[in-house]
């Protein structure tokens, strides 16, 4: 699969001046709620009205979704508000159904774009339909999985696609439902800057309060637009209530949210940018400089552990090493998750270096 332009087609003919807003609830529940919201969304920067039909949920027993009745709401919510209208499938019963049902855009979920049996099953039955159809991430942080679905669903004729980045999983616990890992989204972008990508701060955070920073930092990294849950009762909602937020709330963060630009012909601008990305180039130059040596004193005591037949780890060196810099860190306004990365990825690469001179 090649980048091309004709990927953004779809986004591009519909000429917004604003980014790309899919709202709407998490699970429609019942025919006057999805109704409702969506009358409360007509009128507004929302591009297209999302409910979810089929809900994958963790465990059973859970409201799963009001299956195809639903389907029948959301043709209403076209002919009522003029909306376009959007809902994830996670199989081809889903997708025969939702195309049946004229849905203008479907979306595949992260618990689907795991698995390569699934996608293909789901790509095999959207054989050349000329809907959007947007690929969330896998629940883990796999670029390959991520693309390779979106593969699947190029190479089954489906050319207006895009792709949704609604954060990964983690055993640990973090201010978020799904951490974003932002980098993967940028090398996402990377590989493909013509494929429309789409931010869920609703997943991503699992909370109302967090969903307009997400939002902004989204639109920073130059992402298309958002996909964020509405509903006009949050806490009453069936599923995900903490993370709906009123349409209400929805017109304000929009309101709020600013867009900036990705460039500028100013020469000033322009001027002091290009100084401080000189000043970027020389410390980087001396990162990866200050590396090479602290590699090298790891191999001399790779050496030394070799000629005595240590082990590599060592832990109570290490861990003061890493309390030390925490606190370090810390003075220079560097967040501990980023100092412990850093770290750990030194430590890694250090024992990578000694491993090679103990087995040599
Ligand atoms: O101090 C050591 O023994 C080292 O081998 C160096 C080093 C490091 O890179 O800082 C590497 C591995 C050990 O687990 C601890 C520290």
């Amino acid at each position: 699969m090649k980048n091309t332009k004709e990927m953004r087609k779809w986004l591009d003919d519909m000429n917004l001046d604003h980014p790309l807003v899919i709202a709407g609830p998490c699970s429609a529940e019942t025919e006057e709620q999805v109704l409702k919201i969506a009358h409360e969304l007509k009128d507004t920067d929302v591009n297209y009205f999302r409910a979810g039909i089929w809900k994958p949920r963790t465990r059973p027993g859970m409201f799963e979704g009001v299956g195809a009745l639903g389907l029948k709401w959301l043709q209403k919510v076209k002919e009522e508000t003029g909306m376009k209208t959007t809902t994830e499938v996670a199989n081809a019963a889903h997708v025969k159904l939702a195309l049946e049902h004229d849905v203008d855009m479907l979306w595949i979920g992260a618990r689907s774009t795991v698995s390569p049996f699934i996608m293909q099953e789901i790509a095999d039955a959207l054989e050349g339909t000329d809907k959007p159809v947007l690929v969330k991430n896998p629940v883990n942080p796999d670029l390959s999985l991520w693309l390779g679905g979106i593969e699947r669903i190029y190479n089954s004729g489906v050319k207006n696609i895009g792709a949704i980045h609604r954060g990964f999983s983690t055993y640990e616990k973090t201010k978020y439902r799904n951490i974003p890992e932002w980098q993967l989204a940028v090398d996402f972008q990377d590989k493909y800057p013509d494929i429309p990508l789409i931010n869920d701060p609703s997943h991503i955070t699992g909370k109302r309060e967090m969903i307009f920073d997400v939002s902004q930092t989204a639109l920073d990294l130059n992402f298309d637009g958002l996909m964020i849950e509405t509903h006009f009762d949050p806490e009453k909602a069936w599923s995900d209530a903490r993370q709906q937020v009123t349409p209400d709330t929805l017109k304000q963060i929009m309101r709020d949210l600013k867009i900036r630009k990705e460039g500028s012909d100013a020469a000033d601008y322009n001027a002091k940018l290009n100084t401080l990305r000189a000043q970027i180039d020389v410390i980087d130059n001396s990162i990866v400089e200050t590396m090479g040596k602290r590699m090298n004193i790891s191999d001399a005591i790779g050496a030394l552990k070799k000629e005595k037949n240590i082990a590599v780890l060592q832990s109570s060196r290490w861990n003061e090493i890493l309390g030390k810099m925490i606190l370090q860190g810390e003075e220079k306004g560097l967040s501990e998750e980023f100092v412990l990365k850093m770290f750990k990825a030194i430590h890694q690469e250090s024992i990578n270096h000694q491993e090679r001179i103990l087995k040599s």
